[in-house]
């Protein structure tokens, strides 16, 4: 027997039964066409015949194995919906297919040529995106067939194909089943065109209301077509009786209940080749027709080409060109209420107190970072910020300069007139605070300047108007406001994580468009995806490697104080991390939309918590520690630490990075295999 079912049972979730105590029989070297209504589970019936999904309850025996699983090259599955890869040839398709099924070469060759003639296929090198919905189904059926298998099972195979290929189809199906033996399994919903089936099956509601050869039940019922015959078992079904008759055309009302296992006759045609063949997977074979179809796609898909290289250069560009640079064009009002007094002395600066002049203070800035414009009011230079027009105001009293050395030369003995008239004041417009700390910042480093200057003209020694503070740094830059080589090792780790955990998505929308089970009927097991998207995710990750290191140590500077072998392991083991995680979210997710909105949840968390563009320690004690729980905060300690501080392994921050790394890939391609064989169920 090719296919027994026995009492199955099948339900999705707590819905009613799809399948309701089903019993099937198929003999080997038969054609057997199942015939129902859309909805009463024909489909799912196949694909527990192929392996993709269990029974809840009741036994299947496929060609003798007594198991749930792939029967890879013993059976040519075709689904309903097309599932193929768009970005490969016709020629490509087939000759994955054949490869999955460990043909040889030569084998594969002289199949796609006999299929290509006689499925009228177009030129081999056509894109399967480009062909007719009707070309596709014949691409589709070649390639269940390219291995010549002992059981063929077909979801719809004739659907939206012309007459005269449906004629030839089925001649070719009535032909293999008598000279090769192969048992054929197909759901139609052209009723008639199964008269040259062995038998029919006719299902409602998850069962047989009949199973026979076609003349048997014409016979039976003493009707001239088999579509009399679906409408007779519809009318004799007395559980049905809102059945309307008027709206049968080649379907079935939908109608669940429990009925029983009516069973007419059963056609028994012994085929001599009744030895249980043995499922044979070809893991090199398999793993090799991945590899080229990963590699195809990659490489021909604009979407991962743009993903994959320009988005990297794009954010590393953006970052350099927009995070952290000194601001330019600062336009600050100044306000000098004496004009006279602006310049004391422009010409002999190296004179005591010849400097002192408030064009001496301004001079101290850059002229490309901070604009003066000059305001004759204190209230002009309020309303100018008010209208936006310049984005603050520096205040000099009257007789600055005399003040101010007033106040150098009698320090203690200095009057309050004094003080006061010697005194800058700056006001900012402070809804910007970034702008307002770096101007603020800059006027205290100006105003050491400026006295610093004064000093030395007046032959003292600087260090005496310093402030009295040293500030050293062991790692990093004592430059003020160079918070992109802050950021650097953070962008970099979460960038390469983000792009590998994108491998989600295209792995869930080959899920969506049926491309990963047609692949598991072939027997393709999760192991052998998860060893070809390693493979490729690798090189991906490593171009990903080579331009970050590139442009950022190469362009702009970034140092690796520690070593080189460690940075470079770490971002790969963040790569690694990000893609294994990206299979996790795959495994857990079935819609595109939802896996895409898992990944930017995960990225913009990272991004805001894990340290990298922001100091933790100067968040929310909980937050802190919660953000320890997301893979890239210690990986990116680790990395900013071999960075910018040259530490090694020894260290337990950048040793913790690693095994953040290491813990997080156990337990994603962990949570794979438990959701896998959740999903087989
Ligand atoms: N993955 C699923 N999750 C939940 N319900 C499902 C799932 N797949 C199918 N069903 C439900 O199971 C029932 C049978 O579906 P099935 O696809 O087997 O019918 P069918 O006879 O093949 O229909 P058609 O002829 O339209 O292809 C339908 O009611 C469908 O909504």
């Amino acid at each position: 027997m090719a296919l027994k079912v026995k009492n199955g049972f099948k339900r999705y979730g707590n819905d009613k039964f799809v399948l309701n105590n089903l019993n099937v029989n198929v003999d080997r070297g038969e054609i057997y066409g199942l015939l129902g209504a859309s909805g009463c589970g024909k489909t799912t019936l196949l694909s527990c015949v192929v392996g993709l999904r269990k029974l809840d309850a009741g036994e299947i025996i496929v060609l003798g194995q007594d198991a749930y699983g792939q029967l890879g090259g013993l059976c040519g599955y075709m689904p309903q919906e097309i599932s193929l890869l768009n970005s490969l040839s016709i020629f490509e398709s087939l000759e994955y297919f054949g490869m999955l099924y460990g043909m040889s070469s030569t084998m594969r060759q002289s199949q796609i040529k006999f299929l290509s003639t006689f499925l009228d296929l177009p030129p081999l090198n056509s894109c399967i995106q480009d062909l007719s919905g009707g070309q596709k189904r014949r691409v589709s059926l070649a390639t269940a067939m390219i291995h010549n298998p002992p059981l063929l099972v077909l979801d719809e195979p004739t659907v939206g194909l012309d007459p005269l290929l449906r004629q030839r189809i089925w001649e070719h199906l009535v032909q293999i089943s008598r000279d090769c033996g192969t048992t054929i399994i197909l759901s139609t919903h052209y009723i008639e065109e199964t008269r040259r089936c062995d038998k029919v099956g006719f299902m409602r509601g998850g069962q047989l209301l009949a199973e026979a050869s076609p003349k048997s039940l014409l016979s039976q019922f003493n009707c001239d077509s088999l579509e009399s015959v679906a409408l007779q078992l519809c009318r004799e079904d007395k559980h049905i009786l809102d059945y309307n008759e008027n709206n049968y055309t080649s379907e079935f009302n939908e109608a669940v209940q429990i009925k029983s296992y009516r069973k007419v006759s059963i056609s028994m045609q012994i085929h001599p080749n009744q030895i249980t063949p043995v499922v044979e997977t070809h893991h090199h074979k398999i793993i090799w027709a991945l590899l080229m179809k990963f590699w195809y796609r990659h490489l021909r898909d604009w979407r991962c080409l743009t993903a994959e290289f320009v988005l990297p250069i794009m954010i590393i560009l953006v970052m350099q060109n927009v995070i952290g640079l000194p601001p330019r064009n600062l336009k600050i009002g100044v306000l000098t209420p004496n004009s006279d007094e602006y310049c004391i002395n422009n010409s002999t600066l190296t004179e005591c107190f010849a400097n002192i002049g408030i064009c001496n203070f301004l001079q101290k800035f850059d002229d490309s970072k901070v604009e003066w414009i000059p305001i004759n009011s204190y209230e002009n230079g309020i309303q100018s910020i008010r209208l936006g027009n310049t984005i603050g105001l520096l205040q000099f009293p009257v007789d600055f300069s005399t003040h101010f050395k007033n106040r150098m030369v009698y320090r203690n003995f200095a009057s309050n007139e004094t003080i006061q008239g010697s005194t800058i004041s700056l006001v900012m417009d402070e809804s910007n605070v970034i702008i307002a700390s770096w101007m603020k910042l800059t006027v205290v480093k100006k105003y050491l300047e400026f006295i610093s200057s004064i000093a030395s003209a007046c032959n003292l020694n600087p260090a005496i108007v310093a402030e009295p503070l040293k500030f050293n740094a062991i790692y990093g830059s004592m430059e003020i406001w160079k918070v992109i080589s802050y950021m650097q090792p953070g962008i970099t780790i979460l960038t390469v994580f983000m792009l590998a955990n994108s491998i989600a998505i295209l792995w869930v929308e080959d899920r969506e468009k049926g491309l990963e089970d047609r692949d598991y009927v072939a027997g393709v097991k999760l192991w052998h995806r998860m060893v070809c998207y390693f493979a490729t995710e690798s090189i991906i990750g490593f171009i990903h490697l080579v331009i970050f290191f590139s442009l950022l140590t190469g362009v702009y500077g970034m140092e690796i104080r520690g070593s080189w072998y460690l940075a470079v392991g770490l971002v790969m083991m963040t790569a690694i991390c990000g893609f294994t995680m990206g299979w996790m979210f795959a495994m857990l997710k079935d819609n595109v939309l939802e896996t895409i909105i898992l990944i930017l949840f995960m990225s913009i968390t990272q991004a805001s918590c894990s340290g990298g563009m922001w100091p933790m320690e100067m968040a929310n004690p909980i937050y802190r520690h919660l953000a320890k729980l997301l893979p890239a905060t210690i990986i990116i300690e680790s990395f900013q630490s071999i960075c910018i501080r040259g530490w090694g392994l020894s260290h337990s921050s950048v040793l913790n990075g690693f095994l953040t790394a290491s813990v997080y890939i156990a337990i994603s391609i962990s949570v794979c295999f438990l959701a896998e064989r959740r999903r087989r169920r």
